[in-house]
């Protein structure tokens, strides 16, 4: 099995080490050779002490060790677990980043060995730099060391398989290049020497998972690190990539891993790994340093291009599917597009259709939404321009939870040949998502696998809205390749939030570390609600200080001064604040520990998405309306039919009372200064019962409403109308209800966003 990898050596990797009899110490003779649960999946790690620089010497540690499928598990660090052939028998090797952008399997150039196909160099991976590999069997741990790690594979698709897991991208194509230079780095030296950036390499072509960019990656080897480079423009140049004389020219943008000097204004951002640690889960997470440090910021140089030289071989350049590569570079700033709002909130999944022209608002040409999710039978209502396609479908046995809810409601779009705009799914260029926790983000993101990957660390934060969000955007990515997928935050509008108000007060140490803060939610509706209301009111949004109620199955109260969000009742998670359809609101703390025991036990319900204790369980999901009357539905509630024990009557009141808590708190918090009390969500749109009880119960603040307006004032269905006044007239502060659009509000943003084109 003796054999180099060094530079330029035309030893060959084909014999030995698949040939040989599996060398297994625990069994006294030979087993006979496994047989592999799935072809594609097998692989063989070659391990070898670290001690020895020269792989596959023949040492005495030396073991073959035979490897059945695989699976990434867990994070700080990530574990490449597979499966062995041996029962009981498992071998981790420890990522040695959560970043999956940050490793770098390693193949071969073509030229080190140049007798044979170059493809099926991809057999053969490594990684330069030493990983901790532990081996264990039923007998206890035989091998735990960091040494450097070699897989070979017997399939070609099988590799490209895991290194597009480990990295959270595809390997999409490979080139072998002679030379690479830059911009920034000559490709000859003062003595006409080649150097460039690269010689010898086997580029690597990589298309993100969570959105249409592209990355070139390759070994630096005279300073001996990896590169990568978003690639702006390639189509052209690639075609014709086997001539040894061909040299291109590609436009790319910001470097990861390299120098500062070599980092562009690119909009490459790296997160710290774990940017949200929860301390009762995660105890020596190493969540500390939350910053969003950008490599790329930090450098004065941007690279521009890079330039190429391929390698003549005409087998060289044989790619993953031989042919010449299929890249298609993001829609070049079309002036117009089709924009998809995705809003799934926790009883519903709504999405708006919208044209859009580059800069301006967007037009809405359809809106689908399946509601009901917590109170069923979920039903489906879709709607074309003006008229009412379906009112009112059962869709209860199609759907189960939001991602379903979104399956149904693409399948309603896409079916749809009254729907000319959408003739294919390219039709769609941007798809905004609402995603409720965007922990720091103050803005809204495209979807890389670095937000993507950010994100899901947020997802526990969010029990009843992230993981189904992010779940969607990762259906959207799939089944829509060429658009752009967006995250807008319920979050995002809080970030105004004062530092005493955003305050918890407990070890700032411990509350920095873990970002424990006030991050508030419904910021979208918020968003649109107070530009709604600032034209109503015929005021400029930044002079403009309101009471905005966001009452839907999640509901908070928001008090917006001059424009901006000051106070809101939501927190760290959605969960405090006011009561919900399965949500408690905020009680005391120390409840949960009376209501049951071992309540910080991971709840069976969790998932790979999304952990979540009992305590987190019974708060966010067995309490509010589910609890206090065996209904989620509001509408029921506030009628109070069948309320023979009075459990309808006491929720109704208990809502008023709280909401009544916050607009005095927020009224006096604002010092008075409130242009209107606006009510907006499922509930404050749709109940003039609840408006007039919460009004009734703040008139000592001056608020008054005019019953005749408030009995009409149901704003949801009557198209066109987004603010109505159901205060009495001539009275302030006044008193409003708004149809909120968070569809709207999101396809809005991108519109007029030009990054997002
Ligand atoms: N006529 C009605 N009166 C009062 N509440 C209603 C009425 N119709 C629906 N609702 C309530 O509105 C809630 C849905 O609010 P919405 O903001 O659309 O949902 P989500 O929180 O899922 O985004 C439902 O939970 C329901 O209780
Ligand atoms: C944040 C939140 O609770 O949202 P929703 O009301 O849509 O569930
Ligand atoms: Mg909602």
């Amino acid at each position: 099995m003796a054999t180099s990898w060094r530079s330029g050596s035309s030893s060959s990797f084909t014999s030995s080490a698949l040939s040989a009899q599996p060398s297994h110490p625990q069994h006294a003779s030979p087993p006979p050779l496994p047989s592999l649960p799935s072809p594609d999946c097998a692989a063989i790690c070659l391990l070898t002490p670290r001690l020895s620089r020269k792989l596959f010497e023949r040492t005495p540690n030396e073991m073959t060790v035979y490897l059945g499928p695989w699976e990434i598990v867990g994070s700080n660090p990530r574990r490449l677990l597979w499966q062995c052939s041996y029962a009981g028998e498992v071998l981790e090797h420890f990522l040695p980043s959560d970043n999956p952008n940050e490793l770098f399997p390693h193949t071969l150039h073509a030229q080190h060995r140049r007798f044979g196909d170059p493809r099926e160099l991809e057999l053969y991976l490594s990684f330069q730099e030493p990983h901790r590999i532990r081996y264990t069997t039923t007998d206890g741990t035989l091998h735990d060391e960091y040494i450097e790690v070699k897989y070979e594979f017997t399939t070609i698709e099988g590799s490209i398989q895991l290194q597009s897991d480990i990295r959270k991208r595809d390997l999409i194509d490979w080139f072998d290049v002679d030379v690479v230079w830059s911009d920034v780095h000559r490709r000859t030296d003062s003595y006409g020497n080649v150097r460039g950036l690269g010689t010898i390499q086997r580029m690597k072509l990589w298309r993100d998972r969570y959105s249409t960019f592209h990355y070139l990656t390759f070994y630096a080897n005279h300073r001996r690190r990896w590169k990568e480079y978003l690639v702006d423009d390639f189509e052209r140049e690639l075609r014709q990539r086997d001539d040894r004389h061909k040299r291109v020219q590609l436009g790319v943008r910001g470097a990861r891993r390299g120098s500062a000097s070599e980092s562009s204004q690119g909009r490459e951002r790296r997160f710290a790994t774990s940017i949200f640690s929860r301390s009762s889960r995660h105890n020596h997470s190493s969540g500390t340093n939350g910053n969003t440090t950008s490599s790329a910021a930090q450098g004065a140089l941007g690279i521009r291009y890079l330039g190429i030289q391929f390698s003549r071989n005409t087998n060289v350049q044989a790619g993953t599917d031989g042919k010449s590569v299929i890249y298609r570079s993001t829609p070049l700033n079309p002036c117009s597009t089709i924009i998809l709002a995705v809003n799934a909130g926790s009883s519903s999944v709504k999405v708006s259709v919208y044209t859009a022209q580059r800069g301006e608002p967007p037009t809405q040409i359809a809106e689908v939404q399946v509601s009901g999710l917590t109170a069923p039978p979920a039903a489906l209502k879709y709607e074309r321009g003006d008229e009412t396609v379906i009112e009112h479908r059962e869709v209860d046995e199609q759907v189960n939870g939001q991602t379903d809810a979104f399956r149904v409601i693409l399948e309603t779009l896409v079916n749809d040949h009254d729907l000319p705009s959408i003739k294919s799914k390219d039709d769609i260029g941007i798809i905004c998502h609402r995603i409720v926790h965007g922990g720091d983000y103050t803005k809204p993101q495209l979807v890389s696998d670095g937000t993507y990957t950010h994100l899901e660390k947020l997802n526990d934060l969010a029990p009843l809205h992230n993981a189904n969000s992010l779940g969607i955007v990762r259906l959207c990515i799939k089944d829509f390749p060429s658009a752009r997928s967006v995250a807008c935050f319920d979050s995002q509008f809080h970030s105004t939030i004062p530092e005493h108000i955003r305050t918890y007060p407990i070890n700032q140490e411990i509350a920095r570390s873990n970002r424990l803060r006030k991050y508030g939610f419904h910021g979208i509706s918020y968003s649109f609600i107070t530009r709604a209301a600032a034209e109503f009111l015929g005021k400029k949004p930044d002079e403009t200080s309101i009471i905005a109620m966001h009452l839907g199955s999640g509901a908070s109260v928001c008090a917006i001064k001059d424009g901006k969000s000051w106070d809101t009742s939501m927190g760290l998670t959605p969960l405090s604040g006011l009561p919900g359809a399965t949500r408690s609101g905020s009680v005391d703390p120390s409840l949960v520990f009376h209501y049951a025991s071992d309540v910080g036990k991971l709840s069976p319900s969790s998932t790979k998405d999304l952990h979540i204790s009992r305590a987190e369980e019974i708060l966010n999901k067995e309490a509010g309306w589910k609890a206090l009357t065996g209904t989620t539905n509001f509408g029921a509630i506030a009628a109070g039919d069948h309320d023979e024990r009075g459990d309808k009557r006491l929720a109704f009141d208990l809502f008023v009372d709280r909401i009544c808590g916050f607009v005095g708190a927020y009224y006096v918090s604002l010092r008075g200064r409130v242009d209107a009390l606006v009510f907006a969500g499922g509930i404050g749109e749709r109940s003039d019962r609840l408006r007039a009880a919460v009004v009734e119960q703040v008139a000592c603040l001056g608020f008054a409403l005019d019953r005749d307006r408030n009995d009409a004032g149901t704003v949801t269905g009557r198209k066109g109308v987004i603010v109505q006044e159901v205060g009495k007239p001539g009275v302030t502060p006044r008193v409003l209800v708004c149809r909120t659009d968070e569809q709207f509000e999101m396809a809005r943003i991108c519109a007029e966003e030009g990054e997002f084109w």
